[in-house]
């Protein structure tokens, strides 16, 4: 089945909406620029009562941008979080120090878009859990992502990812399918496309993103048996 990470939410509406879908991954993100931001005392309050995932509940991820352990560690002492993604220029030593600081897996995003940028996968794979493949994002963005991007799908064709991975950037509940068809994605991630305005999550649109991308799912299966 196709993992689905619900990135950026930030209200009990959007957060509802990702639990009734049965979203695999919920992303909050600590990185107090972006409009979906939440501060560890918020993140506490919106998601402290969601089942943890060995009861069933969603993994929780907590997105960082070049973070302090100072600011990780609060953000953990709030929440308890399953995985750590890591959004900025984190290299490949500072992703294996976190998560040996932590004792929590690391999920290394990359910014593709060139072939050349997949060259990364290597050097991250030893220091790294899994891996977030999402649009690099245009010069002076004020935001490393969450900026409704997409890259071309087609670098990933016939490309080996080490480590378990999520595909990410531009994604809608229109063209999710396709994604997952055209990358074979293991599990796909979303923020703007399930978004009414930017950082405000629309419920009704999460509930048609999971909905695709378990249609996509059901397909691919059903494919494989034909
Ligand atoms: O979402 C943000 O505001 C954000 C800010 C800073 C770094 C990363 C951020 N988002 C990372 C994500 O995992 C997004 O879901 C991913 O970039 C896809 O975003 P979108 O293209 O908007 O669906």
């Amino acid at each position: 089945m196709t993992a689905v990470k619900i990135c950026g939410l930030n209200d009990r509406p959007g957060l509802d909406a990702a639990l009734a879908g049965r979203a695999e991954m919920i992303g909050l993100v600590f990185f107090q620029p972006s409009p979906r931001a939440v501060t560890p005392a918020e993140a506490a309050a919106l998601a402290g009562a969601v089942p943890r995932a060995a009861e069933g509940g969603p993994l929780r991820v907590g997105l960082f941008v070049d973070a302090s352990e100072e600011a990780i560690a609060a953000a953990l002492a709030a929440l308890p979080l399953d995985i750590l993604q890591l959004h900025g220029e984190e290299t490949p030593d500072r992703c294996a120090e976190l998560r040996a600081r932590f004792g929590l897996p690391v999920m290394k995003a990359l910014g593709i878009a060139t072939a050349d940028d997949l060259r990364l996968l290597d050097a991250y794979a030893p220091a790294v859990d899994r891996f977030l493949l999402d649009a690099k994002p245009a010069p002076g963005a004020a935001l490393p992502g969450g900026n409704a991007a997409s890259f071309d799908w087609s670098l990933l064709v016939g490309r080996a990812v080490p480590r378990p991975w999520l595909l990410a950037g531009g994604l809608t509940p229109a063209n999710v399918a396709d994604a997952v068809r055209a990358t074979g994605a293991p599990g796909v991630d979303v923020s703007s496309g399930v978004e009414a305005s930017r950082g405000v999550k629309d419920p009704a649109r999460i509930a048609a993103f999971i909905a695709a991308a378990r249609r996509a799912t059901t397909e691919a299966a059903g494919a494989a048996r034909a």
